[in-house]
Protein backbone atom coordinates (compact mmCIF):
# COMPACT_ATOMS: atom_id res chain seq x y z
CA UNK A 1 0.00 0.00 0.00
CA UNK A 2 2.94 2.12 -0.83
CA UNK A 3 3.28 4.21 -3.62
CA UNK A 4 6.85 3.36 -5.00
CA UNK A 5 8.81 6.69 -6.21
CA UNK A 6 5.88 9.08 -5.63
CA UNK A 7 7.07 12.94 -5.16
CA UNK A 8 4.48 14.11 -2.34
CA UNK A 9 3.86 17.38 -1.53
CA UNK A 10 3.53 18.28 2.23
CA UNK A 11 6.41 15.15 2.93
CA UNK A 12 7.94 17.75 5.53
CA UNK A 13 4.69 19.18 6.75
CA UNK A 14 3.88 18.49 10.79
CA UNK A 15 -0.31 17.94 11.56
CA UNK A 16 -0.39 20.31 14.72
CA UNK A 17 -4.12 19.78 16.06
CA UNK A 18 -7.77 18.76 14.41
CA UNK A 19 -10.79 19.92 15.89
CA UNK A 20 -14.55 18.91 15.23
CA UNK A 21 -17.29 20.99 15.20
CA UNK A 22 -21.04 20.20 15.82
CA UNK A 23 -22.82 22.18 12.99
CA UNK A 24 -26.99 22.12 12.39
CA UNK A 25 -29.04 24.03 10.50
CA UNK A 26 -32.66 24.03 11.07
CA UNK A 27 -34.22 22.32 7.59
CA UNK A 28 -37.15 20.61 9.82
CA UNK A 29 -38.53 24.12 10.34
CA UNK A 30 -39.87 23.75 6.31
CA UNK A 31 -39.89 20.39 6.36
CA UNK A 32 -36.75 20.25 3.81
CA UNK A 33 -35.27 16.93 3.15
CA UNK A 34 -37.33 14.93 5.15
CA UNK A 35 -39.03 11.11 3.91
CA UNK A 36 -40.80 8.31 4.92
CA UNK A 37 -37.94 7.65 8.03
CA UNK A 38 -36.57 11.26 8.54
CA UNK A 39 -39.47 13.66 9.03
CA UNK A 40 -37.66 16.52 10.34
CA UNK A 41 -34.31 16.17 9.59
CA UNK A 42 -32.03 19.01 10.89
CA UNK A 43 -29.48 18.79 8.04
CA UNK A 44 -26.08 19.20 10.16
CA UNK A 45 -22.31 18.12 10.04
CA UNK A 46 -19.13 17.17 12.26
CA UNK A 47 -16.96 19.59 10.65
CA UNK A 48 -13.52 18.71 11.05
CA UNK A 49 -10.34 20.99 10.58
CA UNK A 50 -6.72 19.30 10.31
CA UNK A 51 -4.36 22.06 11.26
CA UNK A 52 -0.93 22.70 10.14
CA UNK A 53 2.71 23.99 11.31
CA UNK A 54 2.50 26.17 8.07
CA UNK A 55 -1.14 27.56 8.74
CA UNK A 56 -2.11 25.74 5.60
CA UNK A 57 -5.41 23.46 6.80
CA UNK A 58 -7.69 20.73 5.65
CA UNK A 59 -11.44 20.78 6.51
CA UNK A 60 -13.56 17.84 5.59
CA UNK A 61 -16.87 16.58 6.94
CA UNK A 62 -19.45 14.10 7.36
CA UNK A 63 -23.37 14.62 7.20
CA UNK A 64 -25.72 14.40 9.82
CA UNK A 65 -29.07 15.02 10.41
CA UNK A 66 -29.53 16.66 14.22
CA UNK A 67 -29.00 14.98 17.51
CA UNK A 68 -26.05 12.70 17.11
CA UNK A 69 -24.03 14.79 15.57
CA UNK A 70 -22.33 15.40 19.06
CA UNK A 71 -21.77 11.40 19.21
CA UNK A 72 -19.47 11.56 15.81
CA UNK A 73 -17.94 15.33 17.04
CA UNK A 74 -16.99 13.23 20.01
CA UNK A 75 -15.26 9.97 18.16
CA UNK A 76 -13.38 11.89 15.82
CA UNK A 77 -11.72 12.93 19.49
CA UNK A 78 -11.23 10.01 20.19
CA UNK A 79 -9.29 9.11 16.57
CA UNK A 80 -7.49 12.35 16.78
CA UNK A 81 -4.43 11.05 18.34
CA UNK A 82 -3.82 9.08 15.08
CA UNK A 83 -3.67 11.90 13.18
CA UNK A 84 -1.81 14.84 14.81
CA UNK A 85 1.62 14.76 15.07
CA UNK A 86 1.73 13.00 11.96
CA UNK A 87 3.57 14.05 8.82
CA UNK A 88 0.91 14.92 6.46
CA UNK A 89 3.66 13.84 3.60
CA UNK A 90 3.66 10.80 5.02
CA UNK A 91 -0.16 10.13 5.17
CA UNK A 92 -0.28 10.50 1.64
CA UNK A 93 2.51 8.50 0.49
CA UNK A 94 0.64 5.42 2.46
CA UNK A 95 -2.21 6.68 2.30
CA UNK A 96 -4.09 3.20 2.06
CA UNK A 97 -1.97 2.18 5.32
CA UNK A 98 -2.97 5.20 7.07
CA UNK A 99 -6.73 4.49 6.03
CA UNK A 100 -6.38 0.88 7.84
CA UNK A 101 -4.65 2.01 11.08
CA UNK A 102 -7.80 4.64 11.22
CA UNK A 103 -9.90 1.70 10.85
CA UNK A 104 -8.46 -0.97 12.57
CA UNK A 105 -7.82 1.21 15.79
CA UNK A 106 -7.33 -1.55 18.26
CA UNK A 107 -10.19 -0.26 21.01
CA UNK A 108 -12.54 2.00 19.22
CA UNK A 109 -13.10 -0.81 15.77
CA UNK A 110 -15.03 -2.77 18.54
CA UNK A 111 -17.97 -0.18 18.66
CA UNK A 112 -18.05 -0.34 14.82
CA UNK A 113 -16.17 -2.20 12.98
CA UNK A 114 -16.15 -0.08 9.32
CA UNK A 115 -19.40 1.20 9.73
CA UNK A 116 -22.00 3.69 11.75
CA UNK A 117 -20.47 6.27 14.11
CA UNK A 118 -16.64 4.93 14.14
CA UNK A 119 -17.08 5.40 10.12
CA UNK A 120 -18.95 8.51 9.93
CA UNK A 121 -15.91 9.89 12.01
CA UNK A 122 -13.35 8.47 9.44
CA UNK A 123 -15.08 9.41 6.36
CA UNK A 124 -14.61 12.95 7.92
CA UNK A 125 -11.08 13.07 9.10
CA UNK A 126 -10.40 11.74 5.62
CA UNK A 127 -12.26 14.05 3.79
CA UNK A 128 -10.40 16.77 5.51
CA UNK A 129 -7.15 15.08 4.98
CA UNK A 130 -7.91 15.24 1.05
CA UNK A 131 -8.74 18.74 1.20
CA UNK A 132 -5.61 19.45 2.66
CA UNK A 133 -3.67 17.42 0.28
CA UNK A 134 -5.59 19.15 -2.66
CA UNK A 135 -5.07 22.09 -1.13
CA UNK A 136 -1.12 21.85 -0.68
CA UNK A 137 -1.07 20.64 -4.78
CA UNK A 138 -3.33 23.93 -5.40
CA UNK A 139 -6.09 21.90 -7.16
CA UNK A 140 -9.43 20.87 -6.83
CA UNK A 141 -9.60 17.41 -5.54
CA UNK A 142 -11.13 16.18 -9.11
CA UNK A 143 -7.97 17.12 -10.93
CA UNK A 144 -5.67 16.00 -8.19
CA UNK A 145 -7.21 12.48 -8.71
CA UNK A 146 -7.35 13.08 -12.72
CA UNK A 147 -3.64 14.32 -12.76
CA UNK A 148 -2.53 11.30 -10.23
CA UNK A 149 0.01 8.78 -11.54
CA UNK A 150 -2.51 5.30 -11.23
CA UNK A 151 -0.39 3.54 -8.80
CA UNK A 152 -0.27 6.23 -6.53
CA UNK A 153 -4.18 6.35 -6.67
CA UNK A 154 -4.38 3.07 -5.94
CA UNK A 155 -2.21 3.07 -3.24
CA UNK A 156 -4.35 5.13 -1.17
CA UNK A 157 -7.16 2.38 -1.07
CA UNK A 158 -7.13 -0.44 1.19
CA UNK A 159 -8.15 -3.99 -0.79
CA UNK A 160 -9.07 -5.91 2.29
CA UNK A 161 -11.65 -7.87 1.58
CA UNK A 162 -12.43 -7.14 -2.14
CA UNK A 163 -9.80 -8.74 -4.15
CA UNK A 164 -12.14 -11.10 -4.63
CA UNK A 165 -13.58 -8.22 -7.43
CA UNK A 166 -10.89 -5.87 -8.06
CA UNK A 167 -6.87 -6.06 -7.04
CA UNK A 168 -4.68 -2.95 -6.98
CA UNK A 169 -2.97 -4.48 -10.20
CA UNK A 170 -6.71 -4.40 -11.96
CA UNK A 171 -7.46 -1.04 -10.60
CA UNK A 172 -4.30 -0.18 -12.19
CA UNK A 173 -5.00 -1.39 -15.35
CA UNK A 174 -8.42 -0.12 -15.35
CA UNK A 175 -7.30 3.38 -15.26
CA UNK A 176 -4.72 2.69 -18.05
CA UNK A 177 -7.26 1.10 -20.08
CA UNK A 178 -9.23 4.53 -19.71
CA UNK A 179 -6.37 6.90 -19.86
CA UNK A 180 -7.36 7.41 -24.21
CA UNK A 181 -9.67 10.68 -24.70
CA UNK A 182 -8.69 11.99 -21.00
CA UNK A 183 -7.75 15.42 -21.94
CA UNK A 184 -11.09 16.07 -24.19
CA UNK A 185 -12.92 14.96 -20.99
CA UNK A 186 -11.62 16.87 -18.67
CA UNK A 187 -11.85 19.78 -21.29
CA UNK A 188 -15.76 19.01 -21.58
CA UNK A 189 -16.08 18.92 -18.27
CA UNK A 190 -14.73 22.37 -17.59
CA UNK A 191 -16.85 23.66 -20.66
CA UNK A 192 -19.99 21.79 -19.92
CA UNK A 193 -20.06 20.46 -16.16
CA UNK A 194 -21.70 17.11 -15.22
CA UNK A 195 -25.14 16.32 -15.67
CA UNK A 196 -27.05 16.51 -12.27
CA UNK A 197 -30.89 15.75 -11.22
CA UNK A 198 -32.94 17.44 -8.20
CA UNK A 199 -34.70 15.70 -5.37
CA UNK A 200 -35.98 19.60 -4.22
CA UNK A 201 -39.17 18.99 -5.56
CA UNK A 202 -40.57 15.82 -3.46
CA UNK A 203 -39.43 16.00 0.09
CA UNK A 204 -42.21 14.48 1.63
CA UNK A 205 -43.02 17.51 3.85
CA UNK A 206 -43.73 19.37 1.07
CA UNK A 207 -47.76 20.61 0.10
CA UNK A 208 -48.63 19.46 -3.17
CA UNK A 209 -49.05 23.44 -4.24
CA UNK A 210 -45.13 23.77 -3.32
CA UNK A 211 -44.43 20.70 -5.47
CA UNK A 212 -45.87 21.80 -8.48
CA UNK A 213 -44.10 25.36 -7.68
CA UNK A 214 -41.01 23.75 -7.65
CA UNK A 215 -41.14 21.90 -10.44
CA UNK A 216 -42.10 24.56 -12.66
CA UNK A 217 -38.95 26.37 -11.17
CA UNK A 218 -36.54 23.52 -12.27
CA UNK A 219 -37.90 22.60 -15.15
CA UNK A 220 -37.05 26.34 -15.69
CA UNK A 221 -33.95 25.87 -15.09
CA UNK A 222 -33.47 23.08 -17.29
CA UNK A 223 -33.49 20.11 -14.94
CA UNK A 224 -34.35 17.19 -16.75
CA UNK A 225 -34.89 14.36 -14.07
CA UNK A 226 -36.53 14.69 -10.37
CA UNK A 227 -37.14 12.59 -7.36
CA UNK A 228 -39.38 12.54 -5.09
CA UNK A 229 -40.20 10.73 -1.70
CA UNK A 230 -42.69 7.85 -0.93
CA UNK A 231 -43.67 5.35 1.27
CA UNK A 232 -45.31 6.94 3.81
CA UNK A 233 -49.35 6.28 2.23
CA UNK A 234 -49.90 4.67 -1.01
CA UNK A 235 -52.72 7.17 -1.85
CA UNK A 236 -50.64 9.98 -1.14
CA UNK A 237 -47.79 8.46 -3.38
CA UNK A 238 -50.24 8.15 -6.32
CA UNK A 239 -51.50 11.64 -6.12
CA UNK A 240 -48.10 12.58 -5.80
CA UNK A 241 -46.48 11.05 -8.65
CA UNK A 242 -49.76 12.24 -10.98
CA UNK A 243 -48.77 15.91 -9.75
CA UNK A 244 -44.67 14.96 -11.00
CA UNK A 245 -46.02 13.82 -13.86
CA UNK A 246 -48.44 16.38 -15.17
CA UNK A 247 -45.98 18.99 -13.89
CA UNK A 248 -42.70 17.59 -15.55
CA UNK A 249 -44.20 15.44 -18.57
CA UNK A 250 -43.24 12.27 -19.78
CA UNK A 251 -39.88 12.60 -21.73
CA UNK A 252 -38.45 13.85 -18.37
CA UNK A 253 -36.98 11.31 -15.92
CA UNK A 254 -39.09 10.64 -12.62
CA UNK A 255 -37.23 8.25 -9.73
CA UNK A 256 -38.89 7.48 -6.47
CA UNK A 257 -37.15 7.23 -2.99
CA UNK A 258 -38.76 5.23 0.36
CA UNK A 259 -35.67 5.66 2.55
CA UNK A 260 -36.04 2.24 3.55
CA UNK A 261 -39.36 1.97 4.78
CA UNK A 262 -40.82 -1.23 3.57
CA UNK A 263 -40.55 -4.84 3.91
CA UNK A 264 -39.28 -6.55 0.74
CA UNK A 265 -42.90 -8.16 -0.37
CA UNK A 266 -44.60 -4.69 0.34
CA UNK A 267 -41.82 -2.82 -1.85
CA UNK A 268 -42.66 -4.90 -4.49
CA UNK A 269 -46.44 -4.73 -4.10
CA UNK A 270 -46.52 -0.75 -3.73
CA UNK A 271 -43.80 0.20 -6.60
CA UNK A 272 -45.88 -2.74 -8.86
CA UNK A 273 -49.18 0.24 -7.83
CA UNK A 274 -46.75 3.10 -8.92
CA UNK A 275 -45.29 1.88 -11.86
CA UNK A 276 -47.86 3.54 -14.07
CA UNK A 277 -45.54 6.56 -13.62
CA UNK A 278 -42.45 4.72 -14.78
CA UNK A 279 -39.86 5.93 -12.46
CA UNK A 280 -36.67 5.03 -14.14
CA UNK A 281 -35.76 3.84 -9.94
CA UNK A 282 -36.99 2.86 -6.60
CA UNK A 283 -34.44 3.84 -4.09
CA UNK A 284 -33.71 2.14 -0.71
CA UNK A 285 -36.46 0.11 -0.88
CA UNK A 286 -35.89 -1.77 2.09
CA UNK A 287 -33.23 -2.16 4.84
CA UNK A 288 -29.68 -1.03 3.55
CA UNK A 289 -28.02 -3.92 5.05
CA UNK A 290 -30.68 -6.42 3.28
CA UNK A 291 -28.61 -7.60 0.00
CA UNK A 292 -30.89 -10.78 -1.25
CA UNK A 293 -33.92 -8.46 -0.39
CA UNK A 294 -32.85 -6.25 -2.75
CA UNK A 295 -32.11 -8.28 -5.32
CA UNK A 296 -35.17 -10.25 -5.32
CA UNK A 297 -36.85 -6.61 -5.32
CA UNK A 298 -34.96 -5.77 -8.45
CA UNK A 299 -35.91 -9.27 -10.24
CA UNK A 300 -39.34 -8.55 -9.19
CA UNK A 301 -39.72 -4.93 -10.64
CA UNK A 302 -37.43 -5.59 -13.63
CA UNK A 303 -40.93 -6.57 -16.00
CA UNK A 304 -41.94 -3.15 -14.90
CA UNK A 305 -39.09 -1.21 -16.50
CA UNK A 306 -38.12 0.08 -12.55
CA UNK A 307 -34.37 -0.27 -11.49
CA UNK A 308 -33.24 -0.67 -7.93
CA UNK A 309 -31.04 2.42 -6.58
CA UNK A 310 -29.08 2.29 -3.11
CA UNK A 311 -26.00 3.75 -1.40
CA UNK A 312 -26.57 6.66 0.74
CA UNK A 313 -26.46 4.63 4.08
CA UNK A 314 -24.29 1.29 2.40
CA UNK A 315 -22.01 0.86 5.39
CA UNK A 316 -18.91 0.19 4.07
CA UNK A 317 -17.17 -1.40 0.81
CA UNK A 318 -18.00 -4.87 1.73
CA UNK A 319 -21.53 -4.41 1.31
CA UNK A 320 -21.05 -2.70 -1.60
CA UNK A 321 -19.48 -5.72 -2.93
CA UNK A 322 -21.94 -7.79 -1.94
CA UNK A 323 -24.82 -5.65 -3.60
CA UNK A 324 -22.71 -5.34 -6.70
CA UNK A 325 -22.07 -8.94 -7.04
CA UNK A 326 -25.50 -9.92 -6.69
CA UNK A 327 -27.45 -7.71 -8.97
CA UNK A 328 -28.92 -6.67 -5.77
CA UNK A 329 -28.49 -2.81 -7.36
CA UNK A 330 -28.68 -1.41 -10.98
CA UNK A 331 -27.43 2.49 -9.76
CA UNK A 332 -24.88 2.77 -7.04
CA UNK A 333 -25.41 5.43 -4.93
CA UNK A 334 -21.77 6.35 -3.46
CA UNK A 335 -22.46 9.09 -0.44
CA UNK A 336 -19.37 11.13 -0.55
CA UNK A 337 -20.02 11.64 3.63
CA UNK A 338 -20.37 7.92 4.59
CA UNK A 339 -18.25 5.09 4.14
CA UNK A 340 -14.56 5.93 5.05
CA UNK A 341 -14.13 9.15 2.96
CA UNK A 342 -12.41 9.42 -0.77
CA UNK A 343 -10.03 5.93 -0.10
CA UNK A 344 -12.68 3.76 0.37
CA UNK A 345 -15.27 5.22 -2.02
CA UNK A 346 -12.89 5.21 -5.07
CA UNK A 347 -12.63 1.24 -3.92
CA UNK A 348 -16.26 0.92 -4.71
CA UNK A 349 -15.85 2.98 -8.01
CA UNK A 350 -13.70 0.43 -9.62
CA UNK A 351 -15.68 -2.68 -8.28
CA UNK A 352 -18.82 -0.82 -9.93
CA UNK A 353 -16.61 -0.40 -13.16
CA UNK A 354 -15.02 -3.88 -13.06
CA UNK A 355 -19.03 -5.28 -12.21
CA UNK A 356 -20.85 -2.97 -15.34
CA UNK A 357 -22.51 -0.91 -12.60
CA UNK A 358 -23.54 2.76 -12.96
CA UNK A 359 -22.52 4.95 -10.18
CA UNK A 360 -24.66 7.50 -9.74
CA UNK A 361 -23.83 9.27 -6.81
CA UNK A 362 -26.45 10.43 -3.76
CA UNK A 363 -25.99 14.54 -2.59
CA UNK A 364 -27.60 16.87 -0.66
CA UNK A 365 -27.58 17.39 3.13
CA UNK A 366 -24.70 19.36 4.05
CA UNK A 367 -22.33 19.61 1.62
CA UNK A 368 -22.35 16.10 0.31
CA UNK A 369 -22.98 17.70 -3.81
CA UNK A 370 -19.56 20.08 -2.71
CA UNK A 371 -17.76 17.07 -2.28
CA UNK A 372 -19.39 14.14 -4.65
CA UNK A 373 -19.13 16.09 -7.81
CA UNK A 374 -15.17 15.88 -7.89
CA UNK A 375 -15.50 12.43 -7.21
CA UNK A 376 -18.03 11.81 -9.96
CA UNK A 377 -15.82 13.83 -12.59
CA UNK A 378 -12.97 12.00 -11.68
CA UNK A 379 -15.00 8.37 -12.72
CA UNK A 380 -15.94 10.63 -15.70
CA UNK A 381 -12.06 11.65 -16.90
CA UNK A 382 -10.10 8.71 -15.79
CA UNK A 383 -12.55 5.81 -15.43
CA UNK A 384 -15.85 5.14 -16.49
CA UNK A 385 -15.07 7.57 -19.11
CA UNK A 386 -19.26 7.89 -19.53
CA UNK A 387 -22.12 10.51 -18.57
CA UNK A 388 -24.69 7.92 -20.44
CA UNK A 389 -27.60 7.27 -17.89
CA UNK A 390 -25.08 8.98 -14.81
CA UNK A 391 -26.57 11.70 -12.84
CA UNK A 392 -24.92 13.47 -9.64
CA UNK A 393 -27.81 14.57 -7.09
CA UNK A 394 -28.72 18.39 -6.29
CA UNK A 395 -30.17 19.75 -3.59
CA UNK A 396 -30.73 23.65 -3.37
CA UNK A 397 -29.18 23.58 0.90
CA UNK A 398 -26.50 24.96 2.93
CA UNK A 399 -24.28 26.06 -0.38
CA UNK A 400 -24.41 29.50 1.56
CA UNK A 401 -22.44 28.27 3.95
CA UNK A 402 -19.36 27.19 2.05
CA UNK A 403 -16.72 29.48 0.55
CA UNK A 404 -16.47 27.77 -2.34
CA UNK A 405 -19.38 25.98 -3.02
CA UNK A 406 -20.99 23.86 -6.04
CA UNK A 407 -21.97 26.00 -9.01
CA UNK A 408 -25.07 24.48 -11.35
CA UNK A 409 -26.04 25.96 -14.79
CA UNK A 410 -28.18 24.41 -16.99
CA UNK A 411 -28.63 21.23 -14.82
CA UNK A 412 -24.85 20.31 -15.22
CA UNK A 413 -22.35 21.16 -12.24
CA UNK A 414 -19.50 23.13 -13.22
CA UNK A 415 -16.20 22.19 -12.45
CA UNK A 416 -14.41 24.32 -10.33
CA UNK A 417 -10.99 25.56 -10.67
CA UNK A 418 -10.72 26.70 -6.67
CA UNK A 419 -7.90 24.25 -4.84
CA UNK A 420 -9.27 21.73 -2.19
CA UNK A 421 -12.61 19.80 -1.57
CA UNK A 422 -14.81 22.82 -1.48
CA UNK A 423 -15.05 21.79 2.07
CA UNK A 424 -14.19 24.78 3.89
CA UNK A 425 -17.36 26.89 5.81
CA UNK A 426 -18.17 30.62 5.74
CA UNK A 427 -16.53 31.46 9.18
CA UNK A 428 -19.89 33.66 9.89
CA UNK A 429 -21.71 29.93 9.11
CA UNK A 430 -19.72 28.96 12.02
CA UNK A 431 -19.95 31.65 14.41
CA UNK A 432 -24.24 31.65 13.90
CA UNK A 433 -24.38 27.74 13.51
CA UNK A 434 -22.20 26.09 15.78
CA UNK A 435 -24.60 24.02 17.72
CA UNK A 436 -25.90 24.67 20.28
CA UNK A 437 -23.86 28.28 21.14
CA UNK A 438 -24.27 29.53 17.66
CA UNK A 439 -26.16 33.06 17.58
CA UNK A 440 -28.29 31.76 15.21
CA UNK A 441 -29.52 29.38 17.48
CA UNK A 442 -29.26 31.15 20.47
CA UNK A 443 -31.89 33.79 18.84
CA UNK A 444 -34.21 30.69 17.96
CA UNK A 445 -33.94 29.34 21.47
CA UNK A 446 -34.71 32.98 23.08
CA UNK A 447 -37.70 33.35 20.25
CA UNK A 448 -39.10 29.91 20.89
CA UNK A 449 -38.49 29.31 17.23
CA UNK A 450 -37.05 26.09 17.83
CA UNK A 451 -37.62 24.11 20.92
CA UNK A 452 -34.42 21.08 21.72
CA UNK A 453 -35.39 17.91 22.11
CA UNK A 454 -32.15 16.85 24.10
C1 LIG B 1 -32.83 12.72 5.22
C2 LIG B 1 -32.29 13.04 3.85
O1 LIG B 1 -32.76 14.28 3.41
C3 LIG B 1 -32.66 11.96 2.83
O2 LIG B 1 -34.05 11.97 2.60
C4 LIG B 1 -31.91 12.20 1.55
C5 LIG B 1 -32.12 11.19 0.50
O3 LIG B 1 -32.56 10.08 0.71
C6 LIG B 1 -31.76 11.52 -0.88
O4 LIG B 1 -31.47 12.70 -1.15
O5 LIG B 1 -31.76 10.62 -1.69
MG1 LIG C 1 -32.18 8.72 -0.96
Amino acid sequence: MMAPNANITGDDLVITSITAKDMRWPTSLGGHGSDAMHTDPDYSCVYVTINTERGVCGNGLTFTLGRGTDIVAMTVKALSYLVQGRNAGEIFLGFGQFWRELTSESQLRWIGPEKGVTHLAVAAIINALWDLWAKLEGKPVWKLLTDMDPELLVSTIDFRYITDVVTPAEAVELLRQNAAGKEQREKELLEVGYPCYTTQVGWIGYTDEYIREKCKEYIAKGFTAFKIKVGRDINSDIKRCKILREEIGWDNKLMVDANQIWDVNEAIEWMVKLAEFKPLWIEEPTSPDDVLGHATISKALSPYGISVATGEMCANRVMFKQFLQADALQFCQIDSARIGGVNEILSVYFMAKKLNVKVVPHAGGVGLCEMVHHLQMWDYTSLSGSKEDRYVEYVDQQHEQFINPVVVENAHYMALTAPGYSTELKPEAIEQFEYPNGSEWQRMFNEGIFKRKE
